[in-house]
């Protein structure tokens, strides 16, 4: 589903966190917000969600997200938000039940086919051996593939994911970015995602928005945003750009000083 966010303003605490930020994230495409601490990113994906009071206009596939119920927008986006409220005691399978609330009668069960879609998940995510434990007995990353959980049982066509790798090690975090790449392609999954690892960012996404200062700093292809001059502007960072496979760009950090690798 297409979203079009047109002249979207967005303040907190008497403070304009978002200024005029437009975008377009067509239908099927990944998405990766980028952007320094600060810079507005996960207030643009709460605004998505209408958990912020905005200005502006905000569409999926044409229509306004503003007239949607709460339920009915469930139906069509799911988010992972960077720190969720994890409820004590509550076992990874009933958190990522739910997830299926949306679909669920006000008053009603679970369905058989909502606990089979549950435990599909979670044996997409690693996740089945940690079905009965509690979420506060996790660690970090096993957490956060529960929290992944949950939004990918809502099963919905959007999917707005805050910052989904930054508690993983580098297996999982390849993990997750694979199986939101098959999902999309597969499920023709509208991605969403803020992401700090800006190399990540650009091996997966189809586009890139750079937010500095709640600005569109810059979009596009991943090549065309993340260039050196760019990443000294707004992150501040001296970093070599180097072409990764298919031309997508591969950074690392340059040190001001050059240090022998190993002492004399
Ligand atoms: N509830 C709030 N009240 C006032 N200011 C807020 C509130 N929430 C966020 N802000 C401010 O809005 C700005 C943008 O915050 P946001 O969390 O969107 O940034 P971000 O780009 O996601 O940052 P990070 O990379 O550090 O996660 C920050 O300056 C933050 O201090």
């Amino acid at each position: 589903m297409t979203i079009e966010i047109r002249g979207l303003d967005v303040a907190l605490g008497g403070r304009p966190v978002l200024k005029g930020v437009s975008l377009d994230v067509p239908s099927g495409s990944w998405t990766a917000v980028i952007g320094p601490n600060g810079a507005g990113k996960s207030t643009l994906l709460r605004a998505v969600l209408g958990l912020v009071p905005s200005r502006g206009g905000i569409t999926l596939a044409g229509s306004d997200l503003a007239a949607l119920k709460p339920r009915q927008r469930a139906r069509l986006i799911a988010y992972a938000p960077q720190s969720p409220n994890i409820p004590v005691g509550m076992t990874v399978f009933d958190y990522t039940l739910l997830g299926r609330s949306p679909y669920i009668p006000h008053l009603g069960r679970e369905s058989a086919r909502d606990r089979a879609i549950v435990a599909e998940v979670l044996d997409r995510l690693d996740l089945t051996g940690f079905a009965s434990r509690p979420l506060d007995h996790l660690s970090g990353g096993e957490r956060q593939r529960a929290v992944l959980a949950r939004a990918l049982a809502q099963q919905t066509s959007v999917l707005l994911l805050d910052e989904p790798t930054t508690a993983l090690d580098i297996g999982h975090q390849q993990q997750v970015m694979e199986l939101v790449d098959q999902l999309r392609l597969s499920d023709e999954l509208t991605v969403v995602t803020t992401i700090h690892d800006l190399t990540l960012a650009g091996q997966y996404a189809d586009d890139l928005v750079l937010l500095s200062d709640g600005r569109v700093a810059a979009a596009g292809p991943p090549a065309r945003v993340l260039t050196r001059a760019a990443v000294e502007e707004h992150f501040d960072a001296r970093v070599h750009v180097g072409a990764g496979p298919g031309g997508r760009p591969i950074l690392s950090l340059e040190r001001p000083l050059e240090r022998p690798l190993e002492r004399p």
